[in-house]
């Protein structure tokens, strides 16, 4: 078996942008000339390796130009420069709908997607009931599919994706369209893939997802790679450069601190009140200033409380630690206030009059 499923090489896709707006062929004549246009690269010079049997992500900010890989990937773009091999059998699920026609019924797009994706007629026979099963659609099956809702729509296609039994899947981030226990059920199916060493490609702007699910990622930022590698190390670089550190905390985000509270997780927020400050949260808790106590981290629960109010202008400050005791409960005491989290319940705000 060959330790590289994917190599891209010296990648470049470019594409026109038209300084017209009305590109028709009819209004070029009549306007006597021909439209004018720019080329943009939406990629340029990117190379890299997937390993074979990774589950691998393709990080970035808006318009970095991580659909466009996509694509090239599975062959739906060709690109303008460089080359792409990949080993073994390539399904993807890009765009919701893509490899549909919505004039047919599930059924039929069962057999018209399965075959786009390399299966042949007695293959879809034979794994028809299961695509349809995992699929949920159920008795909608006969249904034209334009008139399936967007999640419908993507459980179809996973369904199919999944059953042509790839050995590398182009996912984008489309399956965060499902419902929960669907995206709970293509979670496990994409750890079956990863157990039986097929490789995923997948493009998440969820931080947490592409933590908990990919073991290696690459991070692209306006169509040329920033780093790629361990999916640890480039989410880290990925967010410090989304996130940057307040000056203040800089000196307070040493080693250790680095450790215990990995890397930014949110913007710096201004605290007004007190003489000022600022707060930032990190990914397994949050750093504070305060023109009173200087710098002080404070773990996990403050992420909860962030969540909970939005912001952290009703309690100011956390004053210290939170106290978690035996059975889960948790207790934090902030400049104008606490807050008390239950365990498993909703987070508690006593601002303090
Ligand atoms: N068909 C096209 N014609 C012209 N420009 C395009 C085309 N497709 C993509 N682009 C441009 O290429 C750049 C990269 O787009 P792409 O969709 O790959 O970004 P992305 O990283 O997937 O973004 P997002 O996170 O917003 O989905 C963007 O500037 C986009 O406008």
């Amino acid at each position: 078996m060959n330790d590289v499923a994917v190599r891209v090489e010296g990648l470049g896709k470019k594409f026109r942008l038209y300084h017209e707006r009305n590109q028709s062929l009819k209004s070029a004549i009549m306007r006597r000339k021909i439209a004018e246009y720019e080329d943009f690269w939406a990629l340029r010079d990117v190379s890299f390796e997937v390993p074979t049997g990774s589950t691998f992500a393709l990080i970035g900010s808006n318009g970095s130009g991580k659909s466009t890989l996509l694509k090239c990937l599975a062959r739906i773009l060709w690109p303008d420069e460089g080359e792409i091999t990949s080993h073994g059998r390539v399904a993807s699920l890009l765009e919701v709908g893509s490899g549909f026609h919505p004039e047919l019924s599930g059924r039929e797009n069962i057999y018209l997607n399965g075959s786009i994706l390399g299966m042949s007629r007695k293959e879809v026979d034979r794994k028809f009931d299961d695509i349809v099963d995992f699929s949920e659609i159920g008795k909608f099956i006969d249904q034209p599919v334009k008139s399936y809702s967007s999640g419908m729509y993507v459980r179809l296609g996973f369904s199919v994706a999944i059953h042509v039994q790839p050995d590398v899947l182009v996912v984008d981030e489309i399956l965060a369209v499902g419902d929960a226990a669907f995206q709970e059920k293509s979670r496990a199916k994409f750890d079956e893939l990863h157990d039986q060493g097929k490789t995923v490609i997948l493009v998440s702007h969820s931080m947490g997802t592409v933590l908990e699910m990919c073991d290696q990622a690459a991070w692209i930022e306006k169509g040329s790679l920033q780093s790629v590698g361990p999916v640890k190390d480039v989410a880290a670089d990925y967010t410090y450069s989304v996130f940057p550190l307040a000056p203040e905390l800089a000196d307070a985000y040493d080693d250790a601190r680095k450790k215990e509270l990995g890397w930014p997780a949110s913007p710096i927020h201004p605290i007004a009140a007190h003489g000022g400050g600022v707060v930032q949260g990190f990914q397994r808790g949050a750093l504070c200033w305060s023109s009173h106590a200087g710098s002080f981290s404070v773990k996990e629960p403050i992420r909860s409380f962030f969540n909970a109010v939005g912001g952290i202008e009703e309690l100011g400050w956390p004053l210290e630690d939170a106290q978690v005791s035996t059975d889960g409960a948790v207790a934090q005491r902030f400049q104008r206030g606490t807050i008390d989290i239950p365990p498993n319940g909703i987070p508690r705000l006593a601002p303090v009059n």
